[in-house]
């Protein structure tokens, strides 16, 4: 039960910045927010230092306030995959390798040519590409054998973030998954992977159950000494709590990475690579699709082409495929943009809304995918819900329900992975189920954009273009 005057906090620690909300626990009302950036490495890689994570965070709890000193948990939900490497003492041998660092693709060809896409689907639940940890442990070792030699722990960021707060070496299964040496089959790490990739299991996180506690908040963490600390868990697992999505409801993220996503009753094993098996931090599945570019490339179409990225034209005549970070959905990892169709009477703002179609036309292709993991695609008529930054812009969401002719739901609260980190707190305290809690506060609630007429030509144009299973 929920006591009066309790407060936890929700930290989504993703690409771009660290959010903070602290929540009030009975009603949900969010009663203060802080923001802090991130530095993120341009040119071949994309590496952060997660010392930045860190001071971030703690900028991001001096805006809360009084609450950082009054909260009774903290949980983390982070970007997934991200290798962290640490020595003896947890402090960063180098930068963390990211999510969207695309160097490791030779490695996870060579990973998936080794066994086989089935294997890995059946087996470990994904078939790995660039993104996942073990590819980037890979390319670590190849290329800075000293640094992974040095390692004493290896960390995600969400759980290098928990560790700094409690002190407690832990992950949970939502991020654990994402690894690539985290077993869906077994529910454990893969311990024959481990010993070809030479990384010794004793130097990972131990993986906490749904709802186990990580441990209390130590002192100096800037968050009240002895709070409970959840968890954690990858960002999109932790904003699917944050909605106490169900199966079969379809969730479109619009952020740094474009995912679509639902929670799903069976184990998820896509041997296409399209969808990724990941477990839901609740002890369901979470299959998954995600893109490379989505809000970044837009707006830096948007800066090429001068223009906001609200002035976009409708009609024309282009197909624009914005993958100017290579692609992983679909797995183009060496990829560019293209844009064709260009004419005389092509304006700059048909350029800007094809590179907005380009984005969703990828995620959308992978939908379907994800939906038939519980065998087969959800009614057209279930409204997708968006989440992200992006959501809050027209143009992303008139793309949305022009190109998936389906109604879209837009949550009046913004910030869901910060609210499921808190919703995940929210359990050590009251022992209810995450789906009840997202409930109670109303977390999906917000307007019900209809239905718009599906633009078929248009997808006609980028499937001519680059056609996708889907
Ligand atoms: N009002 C807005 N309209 C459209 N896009 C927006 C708006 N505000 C922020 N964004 C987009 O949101 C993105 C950040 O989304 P967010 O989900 O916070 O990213 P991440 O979680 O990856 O750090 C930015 O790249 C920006 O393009
Ligand atoms: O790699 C994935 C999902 O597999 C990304 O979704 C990351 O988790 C980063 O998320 P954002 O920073 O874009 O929220």
């Amino acid at each position: 039960m929920a006591r009066e005057g309790q407060i936890v906090l929700g930290v989504d620690s993703s690409t771009q910045s660290t959010k903070v909300l602290a929540v009030d626990v009975a009603s949900g009302e969010v009663l203060a927010r802080g923001q802090a950036p991130h530095t993120v490495s341009t040119g071949a890689g994309r590496e952060t230092d997660p010392e930045v994570w860190w001071r971030a965070l703690q900028d991001a709890l001096g805006q809360l306030g009084e609450y950082a000193a009054r909260a009774d948990a903290v949980a983390v939900g982070g970007q997934q995959h991200g290798l962290v490497v640490l020595d003896d003492r947890g402090r960063p041998l180098r930068d963390a390798l990211l999510w969207n660092d695309v160097r490791s693709a030779p490695q996870a060809e060579a990973l998936v040519e080794r066994r086989g896409a089935a294997w890995w689907a059946e087996r470990i639940g994904s078939v790995p590409g660039a993104s996942f940890t073990l590819a980037k442990w890979e390319w670590l070792r190849a290329h800075e054998p000293e640094a992974a030699a040095a390692a004493r722990a290896v960390r995600l960021p969400h759980d290098f973030l928990t560790e700094r707060l409690s002190g407690a070496a832990v992950t949970d299964r939502g991020d654990a998954s994402g690894t690539g040496w985290w077993a869906s089959s077994t529910g454990a790490y893969d311990e024959e992977l481990l010993g070809e990739a030479g990384l010794d299991p004793a130097l990972l996180p131990a993986v906490l159950g749904p709802g186990e506690a990580a441990g209390t908040v130590r002192d100096g963490a800037g968050v009240r000494a002895g709070a409970l600390v959840g968890a954690g868990t990858g960002d999109n697992a932790a904003a699917a709590l944050g909605l106490g999505l169900t199966p079969g409801r379809p969730v479109l993220s619009l952020g740094t990475s474009g995912t679509v996503y639902t929670v799903a009753r069976q184990r998820p094993a896509d041997p296409s690579g399209t969808v990724a098996g990941f477990a839901a931090a609740d002890g369901g599945w979470l299959p998954l699709a995600c893109t490379l570019n989505c809000t970044l490339a837009v707006d830096k179409v948007a800066e090429l082409l001068g223009r906001d990225r609200e002035q976009v034209d409708p009609g024309g005549s282009v197909a624009f495929l914005p993958f100017l970070d290579g692609e992983r959905t679909p797995n183009l990892p060496y990829a560019s943009g293209l844009l064709t169709g260009l004419r005389h009477d092509t304006t700059a703002g048909q350029v800007l809304q094809g590179a907005y179609d380009g984005a969703v036309y990828a995620l959308l292709a992978a939908l379907d995918l994800v939906l038939a993991v519980d065998g087969g695609a959800a009614a057209t008529d279930e409204p997708i819900v968006l989440i992200g930054g992006g959501a809050k812009g027209s143009a992303w969401r008139d793309t949305v329900r022009r190109l998936s002719g389906r109604p879209v739901r837009v949550p009046v609260a913004s910030e869901l992975v910060a609210l499921g980190a808190a919703v995940q707190a929210t359990v050590l305290l009251t022992g209810e189920e995450p789906s009840a809690i997202a409930a109670r506060w109303g977390t999906s609630e917000g307007p019900l954009l209809p239905a718009l007429p599906r633009d078929d030509a248009t997808l006609a144009r980028l499937a001519e273009t680059l056609p996708l299973a889907g």
